[in-house]
């Protein structure tokens, strides 16, 4: 039995990380899916909580045959004790997915294999393309599974950060609600 970890802000999940997890499904039994930065919602970059995100992951995984598990991890200030956090926090795994390269370094480091996936169609599948796409009212459903647009619908999630974009612009949230 083979358990794997794959970390990610899913702000929103999109196809690139639905393809991602199409590939792991096919090395392991089981994955838990860390939701990192669980803390941040309601910015331009992290438009969407902790619990928004694991509904469009729960409803998204159920088209593949494998026990997945959802884990809010928040952020910490100190990156070398980061992995012993998610460790805390996680169901225990045999192998870590990322092409993030300081969670490739931090998970090396702590002895933790780390195995990388090619990138699917980075030019659009980028949650930084898909929230801009919201913001400017353009197409963004063909670019997450239909059970994260259900959600987003759901959530009114297009509202919410066409509305804290205005916010930025007016200059009034700054810090981390700034766009990419
Ligand atoms: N199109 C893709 N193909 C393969 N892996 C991807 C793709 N997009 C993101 N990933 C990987 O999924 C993980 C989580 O990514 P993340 O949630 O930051 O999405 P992102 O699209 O890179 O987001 P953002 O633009 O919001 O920073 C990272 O390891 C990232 O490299
Ligand atoms: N010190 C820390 O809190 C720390 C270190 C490395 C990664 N992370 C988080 O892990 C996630 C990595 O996901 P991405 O690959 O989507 O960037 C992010 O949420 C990031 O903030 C946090």
């Amino acid at each position: 039995m083979t358990r794997g970890f794959y970390i990610g802000r899913f702000q929103p999940y999109h196809n690139g990380h639905h393809s991602m997890v199409a590939e792991i499904a096919e090395d392991v039994d089981e994955l838990v899916l860390g939701i990192g930065s669980a803390g941040d919602s309601h910015t331009t970059h992290d438009p969407f909580t902790a619990g928004e995100r694991i509904m469009m992951l729960t409803k998204s995984l159920r088209e593949f045959d494998m026990t997945t598990y959802a884990v809010p991890i928040e952020d910490l200030d100190r990156n070398s004790v980061w992995v012993s956090h998610v460790q805390s926090m996680s169901p225990a795994f045999d192998v870590a997915y990322s092409n993030n390269p300081l969670v490739i370094r931090l998970f090396s480091e702590a002895g933790i294999e780390v195995r990388q996936s090619p990138m699917f169609n980075r030019d659009v599948l980028e949650g930084t393309e898909v929230r801009d796409r919201m913001i400017a009212g353009e197409d963004w459903r063909s670019l997450v599974p239909d059970a994260a647009a259900d959600v987003i619908d759901e959530i009114e999630g297009v509202d919410r950060i066409q509305q804290v974009a205005e916010t930025d612009s007016n200059g009034s949230s700054g810090g981390k609600g700034d766009r990419d």
